[in-house]
């Protein structure tokens, strides 16, 4: 296990903004380090700024333990690099977009990890996609179907926000909901309570 720094694993649907809520809390907070995947797409695809690899040297990263969490979704393959431990180690507080499916893998082995929710209406979902062009409508239509994949039971700290509005309203929630709350969280966790889901819902 590693990490004093906090590790916030940002989830959600395709197309409620994972990205664009990441990029801006750390665009407000300059200390908050996004973490850069590993994904077997090409770059020029755009979106977020990763790392595209064919699927033989993701397979291989992948056998050599190069990743910290790995998995599959939408017919491509996705790798957290190993290497975030380091930073997590110097206390630094990281943001990566995880898959649903990996979270409670994410929880075992990061020893100070909280997961950012990010919801939105189904109809924002399949507008903000088609909008933003990056999948075919087919692909669309996909990612649609697994937009209610439910979170998995026994997480310890869960933050939820609404991201149907305007980004700037979610982001400011989730620095006052997530960023400050660090210290009260730490402390509920001391009590020996960790077992018990810390749940927090934030509305208006
Ligand atoms: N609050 C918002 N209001 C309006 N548009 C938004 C908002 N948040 C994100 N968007 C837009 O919605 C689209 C999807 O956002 P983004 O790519 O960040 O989602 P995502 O959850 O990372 O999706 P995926 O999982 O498919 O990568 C983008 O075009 C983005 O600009
Ligand atoms: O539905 P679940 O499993 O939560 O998420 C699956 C994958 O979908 C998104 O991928 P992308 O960023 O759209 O390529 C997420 O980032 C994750 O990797």
């Amino acid at each position: 296990m590693s990490g004093l720094g906090l590790l916030i694993g940002v989830v959600g649907p395709s197309g409620v903004g994972k990205d664009s809520v990441m990029q801006a809390v750390a665009q407000a907070r300059p200390d908050v380090g996004l973490v850069r995947r590993v994904i077997t797409r090409p770059e020029e695809a755009g979106g977020e700024d990763f790392e595209g690899v064919a699927e033989a040297a993701f397979e291989a990263r992948a056998g050599a333990g190069d990743f910290a969490l790995h998995w599959q979704a939408h017919g491509l393959r996705y790798g957290i690099p190993g290497t975030i431990a380091q930073d997590l180690d110097q206390g630094r507080t990281l943001l990566v977009n995880l898959s649903r499916a990996v979270l409670a893998q994410a929880q075992a082995r990061f020893a100070n990890f909280a997961v950012l929710e990010l919801t939105a209406a189904p109809e924002v979902l399949a507008q903000r996609l088609a909008a933003r062009g990056r999948e075919s409508a087919e692909d669309i239509a996909r990612r649609l179907q697994r937009a209610d994949y439910a979170l998995p039971e026994g997480l310890a700290r869960v933050v939820t926000t609404d991201n149907g509005g305007a980004l700037d309203k979610t982001v400011a929630q989730v620095l006052s909901a997530l960023l400050p709350d660090m210290t009260q969280t730490l402390k509920t966790d001391k009590t020996g309570a960790a077992d018990r889901p810390e749940t927090i819902e934030v509305t208006e």
